[in-house]
């Protein structure tokens, strides 16, 4: 009588999911497409021997993650990697004290909208750097933007996170490093189906995976023991002492330092903080950097679109200011709809990472056991034709309205998901939108981004960590202003 699992395309579980397996897992979102049309918006694959189930539909998605929050808010045990690289940090925690503890932290003292101000100078002085760079290529010489995209982002985010203006050449040592870890990633994957055996097979790639871990920590651990020392120097010093020190910033390592673990009742060790550090530059470089490639990529496909939003720019700043400021681009609605839509088109993650269930519950009138895996299928949701009006278009207008047309945190209702909903939103989305928001306003408001001849913009997209460009956006920044 108990109801059954959502419904499974394949006779054969394993085999039939391994016509997909051989394109990787950007030939997955299409089969499932295809599989959604066949048997509805809720199914199951078995990929591994425990189900899992894939969500298609916004209104099953808010029914889960929204209304019935407190039950999707769980993680999957990590597996073998994961149990390395991600051990206590945010994202792979299971939903308990240690969890809220971390997320907490994270929110209140680094993500909150009072201290993302705080790092305002940080974000001039990226800008500046950026700048500088782009007005070197005299838009005459092709832009291959997301290199420099990414740079910003590692510079902002190892600031915040260890405090410290670095030097370009540390800044790229982490940038290094972590992308290297992020895009081996899927390459080690491998090592969580039968670890014992995989990892005596594949003897030299286990070995590379330890290596780049020795090496993170080689780059990572300095930092976060320099900072330690900066902060105990700090708490000897006299209360007025400090408070003469205006400069000071917090970093996200000085908030992890005296942290305890509530399961474990110690402290965090240096490597659970190495770990969350570099959560949190993966979490806020990559996907912001490439909703940023993805939003201008639009811009120079369609100038008409460009020009509309430096005509809003000029309205609010006026002709003679040097940047955008942080307030100005509150009073830029049209602003907000070219991001919103670059959001929707063009979704950094397609899935949501992978949620489950504290108990056995329902779904859609099937069963979503607690030993299998829900998957939200964000970019299907976003391209819906039901609710979206010739979908695959990139039209801000349609943010435009009377009244609020979205709801990005989903709370009220699903349209699009970029940032996930409910007890594991992510809890970057006010950094997020301001980086997009700020960068874009400045980017359009300091240069004329153009399509290069013989490289016009290709919207094909490549699945890596985040779904990128396959061919990464060049275009001419040429300065709509003279020096
Ligand atoms: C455009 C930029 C970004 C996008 C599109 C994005 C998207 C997402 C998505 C889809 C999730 C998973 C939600 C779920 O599983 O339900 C997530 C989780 C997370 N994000 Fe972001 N994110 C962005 C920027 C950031 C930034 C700037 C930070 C912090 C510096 C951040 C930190 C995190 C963390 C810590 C989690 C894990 C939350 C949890 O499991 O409780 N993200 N993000």
């Amino acid at each position: 009588s108990s109801p059954p699992l959502p419904p499974d395309p394949n006779v054969l579980p394993f085999l039939g999911t391994l016509h997909w397996l051989r394109e990787g897992l950007g030939g997955l979102e299409s089969y499932l497409r295809s599989v959604h049309h066949r048997l509805g918006p809720i199914v199951t694959l078995r990929i591994t021997s425990l189900p899992a189930i894939f969500v298609a539909d916004r209104s099953l998605a808010h029914e889960a993650l929204v209304l019935n929050s407190a039950v999707y808010a769980d993680r999957p045990p990590p597996a073998t990697i994961s149990k390395i690289v991600d051990k206590h940090n945010i994202s792979s925690g299971s939903y308990g004290a240690t969890w809220r503890l971390l997320r907490r932290n994270i929110s209140t003292e680094i993500l909150h909208p009072s201290r993302v101000r705080s790092y305002s100078h940080a974000r001039h002085w990226v800008l500046g750097i950026l700048f500088d760079r782009f007005r070197k290529y005299r838009g005459q010489e092709p832009i291959v933007l997301v290199d420099h995209l990414q740079y910003a982002m590692f510079a902002l985010l190892v600031l915040m996170c260890f405090g410290d203006k670095l030097d370009e050449k540390q800044i790229k040592q982490v940038e290094f490093i972590q992308r290297l870890q992020l895009l081996s990633l899927t390459r080690f994957n491998i090592f969580n189906i039968w670890p014992k055996f995989t990892k005596l097979i594949l003897r030299n790639r286990w070995q590379e995976f330890l290596q780049i871990r020795r090496q993170q920590q080689d780059i990572l651990l300095p930092l976060i023991r320099t900072r330690r020392k900066i902060v105990e120097e700090r708490k000897k010093r006299s209360k007025e002492e400090e408070e003469d020190n205006k400069d000071y910033v917090q970093s996200y390592v000085d908030t992890l330092l005296d942290l305890e673990l509530p399961d474990e009742k110690r402290k965090l060790n240096e490597e659970d903080i190495m770990n969350l550090c570099s959560e949190f530059l993966t979490a806020g470089t990559d996907t912001t950097a490439t909703a940023l490639q993805w939003i201008m990529a639009n811009l120079v496909k369609n100038p008409e679109i460009q020009e509309k939003l430096h005509e809003e720019i000029k309205s609010v700043v006026g002709e003679e200011a040097k940047d955008v400021e942080e307030e100005d681009v509150e009073k830029m609605p049209y602003l907000k709809a070219v991001v919103l839509e670059g959001l929707r088109r063009h979704p950094p993650g397609h899935f949501l990472l992978p949620h489950s269930v504290t108990e056995d519950t329902l779904l859609g009138g099937y069963k979503v056991p607690k030993n299998g895996t829900v998957n939200f299928m964000v970019a299907e949701i976003g391209r819906d034709p039901r609710v979206w009006e010739e979908p695959i278009v990139f039209k801000p207008e349609r943010f435009i309205g009377d009244e609020e047309v979205v709801d990005i945190t989903g709370s009220r209702g699903i349209k699009m998901m970029p940032f996930g909903a409910g007890r594991r939103i992510c809890p970057g989305i006010g950094l997020a939108m301001l980086h997009l928001e700020w960068f874009v306003a400045n980017m359009v408001r300091e240069f004329q981004w153009k399509e290069v001849e013989g490289h016009e913009v290709d919207l094909t997209e490549k699945l890596e960590f985040t779904v990128v460009m396959k061919h990464p956006l060049q275009a001419l920044a040429v300065h709509r202003r003279s020096d």
